[in-house]
């Protein structure tokens, strides 16, 4: 029988191969006592088995509380566990409960991370992976020697549809490839989601007659699945191409029932993820999670950007980016969407570092407080990857184009960039 194996990052202070094997026991055939029914002939066909250990180095103190032994070393370790698809089918909310469920919570463990999963070539098979991906978004827009560029709809709350529907209206005008709502908005009293379809699709649609151009429009579909799947049909109704969803609150199942139904294009935000990654020894690193989610079959997900407004590093960005342009079964590209605190002035570093123009690159606040308007800010994301892909810095860039200059005094003031530079000794590890 065919097995899925998994990377975990630990940290303990017992024996190392003794707790992996805990872990190996709690996730599969095993409890914390031996009980009748776990024969050997059972273990040998069901139990997790402990692939392979590579010790990395010894700290002093726990990283995380609610370890059993109050010792005076910890060490870390990579640790590959299998497990046979006999255990559970194609099952991914129980794939996920057996490479991420109880196993956070054992007092054998100080730190524990998922870095990788590997799922065997029959998962290709079983499962669509994204249906539109990073060639078919490109189709979509119709854009296919640049970067894919966007905004996102803000204030994120507060706008009514017709005022939302305005504000396309001037993007569209402008060039702009690629809208969003923002996550914070779905089906609010004040912005029906049918309502906000219909105003936003006209102007769309009008600017496509007109112009040839469709923009996309990822439509926030988060909901229960009933109303997901309403708003799908009305999104599909009014002629739109795409839809977005919160991937960690609605889940792998809404997400996949979602993302089967193959008509839309599914981007899909991660808000949470800092929940799910910030500490170092805890949670899921984003190779790992982009791997499920192209199992679920989402088309364009969401990865900050350098220098963004959070704290995720540049050099987990990038890792990120290339993480999705990397092929999965020999395809199943995902579309890296770089967002969070972008205004053009990152293009020549991002582009310098990926060597690639297979991404979505958003700007909210970069276009929409632009000092000279909306119209303004789609210019400086233009010509600022424009630059990039001629390889100019961004300093050479600004002096090209007057619109990224206005946005380069206004920006750059508001982001720090020196996050790299002060990496805890953990978070020199993983970041
Ligand atoms: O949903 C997003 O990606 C964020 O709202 C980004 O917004 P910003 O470009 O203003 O940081
Ligand atoms: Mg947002």
């Amino acid at each position: 029988m065919e097995r899925f194996s998994a990377t975990y990052l630990i940290e303990t202070p017992l024996d190392i191969a003794a707790a992996a094997e805990s872990l190996a026991g709690e996730q599969s055939s095993g409890t914390f006592v031996s009980v009748p029914g776990e024969t050997a002939a059972l273990k040998e066909r069901f139990a997790a088995r402990v692939e392979s250990i590579r010790e990395i180095e010894e700290c002093s103190s726990p990283s995380l509380p609610g370890c059993s032994a109050n010792a005076n070393s910890y060490r870390r370790a990579e640790v590959v566990v299998s497990w046979s698809l006999e255990n559970v089918g194609y099952n991914l909310p129980t794939i996920v409960s057996t490479v991420q469920g109880n196993l956070y919570e054992m007092r054998q463990f100080s730190g524990l991370k998922l870095v990788d999963l590997e799922f065997p070539p029959t998962f290709s098979s079983h499962f669509n992976g994204p249906n539109f991906g990073i060639e078919g978004s490109r189709r979509l827009t119709g854009i296919q020697d640049r970067p894919l560029l966007g905004t996102i709809i803000k204030p994120s709350v507060g706008m009514s549809p017709q005022e939302t529907a305005e504000l396309v209206r001037t993007l569209a005008e402008a060039g702009v490839d690629f809208i969003k709502d923002d996550e914070l908005m779905a089906d609010a009293p004040h912005s029906p989601f049918n309502e906000r379809v219909a105003e936003v699709m006209r102007v769309i649609n009008d600017h496509a007659d007109r112009s040839g151009k469709k923009i996309m429009f990822a439509f926030n579909l988060s909901d229960e699945m009933d109303r997901m799947l309403d708003h799908y049909d009305t999104v599909i109704s009014h002629g739109g191409t795409c839809a977005m969803v919160s991937l960690n609150s609605v889940g792998i199942a809404g997400v996949k029932k979602i993302c089967d139904r193959g008509k839309l294009a599914i981007h899909g935000h991660r808000n949470g993820w800092g929940m799910l990654n910030r500490h170092p020894l805890l949670g899921i690193d984003f190779k790992a999670y982009q791997k499920l989610w192209r199992l679920v079959g989402v088309d364009q997900i969401h990865v900050n950007g350098l220098q963004n407004k959070f704290c995720e590093s540049d050099d987990s960005v990038i890792r990120s980016i290339k993480a999705c342009q990397e092929p999965m079964f020999g395809g199943w590209e995902i579309l890296p969407v770089v967002s969070s605190g972008q205004w053009g002035g990152q293009a020549p570093e991002t582009y310098r570092q990926t060597q690639s123009i297979d991404l979505l690159y958003l700007a909210g606040g970069g276009i929409l407080a632009h000092p000279d308007g909306p119209s303004e800010g789609v210019k400086a994301l233009q010509q600022a990857w424009e630059a990039a892909v001629a390889g100019l810095s961004l300093e050479e860039a600004i002096v090209e184009s007057p619109a990224l200059l206005r946005s380069t005094e206004k920006f750059s003031k508001h982001l720090c960039t020196g996050l790299d530079q002060t990496p805890t000794s953990q978070g020199a590890l993983v970041q």
